[in-house]
């Protein structure tokens, strides 16, 4: 079952073109998980490894389990997080700001870690959102393929959709094993993106704040 609050998120993110490129393929987990080890095993045999050695036997349907129930599952909306939100009744109208939140993705373009934290603040209007959601959120969102860019703006967009109000932003600090770890093999660098609403974009005090 998908619930009411994910499905408002994912039609945002449509109407913001913002949504991860999928298609539905109809399958179940179990289904997905059996193909993707028969897959699996093709590239380990491609490779030149023994997939009778102890070691190796399970790796295939073990990198199936992985990719479906753990570092891709945020792509079926059924495992979007449960929320708790509620009604603004105190009347609150500061910022608050949740920040050093780990954040553990998936490369898109190579399928390799992307390792950082999320920094998430927003001002709230008529909604409050239990905090521990908002680590759960930004954790869906970077179970996917992802490029750092879109992580940031899903994360955005789905708050701003829950909480009802455009003052929200998310900034991620994260370290690409792309970079790292093959290609340019750059041991040092690290990528930041922001994406800003409301009073976070237009207010300069408000975005210093934020970004300070
Ligand atoms: N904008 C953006 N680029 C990313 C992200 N993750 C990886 N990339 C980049 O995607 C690009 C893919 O470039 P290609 O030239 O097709 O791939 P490649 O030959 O493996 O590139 P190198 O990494 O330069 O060896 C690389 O520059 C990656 O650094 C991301 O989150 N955002
Ligand atoms: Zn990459």
């Amino acid at each position: 079952m998908v619930s009411e609050y994910a499905n408002k998120v994912r039609g945002a993110l449509e109407a913001a073109g913002l949504e991860t490129p999928m298609i539905n393929i109809g399958l179940s987990a179990e289904q997905k998980r059996e193909e993707i080890a028969q897959h699996m095993a093709a590239v380990m045999d491609l490779l030149g490894l023994d997939r009778t050695d102890d070691s190796l036997e399970s790796t295939p349907a073990r990198i199936a389990k992985m990719y479906v129930n753990e570092i891709f599952a945020g792509l079926d909306y059924q495992q979007f997080p449960t929320l708790s939100l509620i009604d603004n009744k105190m009347g609150i109208d500061e910022m608050v700001t949740v920040a050093d939140i780990d954040l553990t993705s998936t490369c898109e373009h190579h399928f390799v870690t992307i390792d950082g934290t999320a920094k998430v603040a927003y001002i709230p209007t008529d909604k409050i959102i239990g905090l521990s959601k908002i680590n759960r959120i930004v954790r869906f969102f970077a179970q996917r393929p992802q490029v750092q860019e879109r992580l940031t703006r899903q994360v955005l967009v789905a708050l701003q959709t829950l909480l009802e109000t455009d003052n929200v932003a998310v900034s991620i600090r994260a370290t690409h094993y792309c970079v790292k770890a093959r290609g340019i093999m750059d041991t040092n660098s690290h990528t930041t993106t922001t994406a800003l609403g409301g009073a976070f974009r237009d207010d300069l005090r408000t975005r210093a704040e934020f970004l300070r």
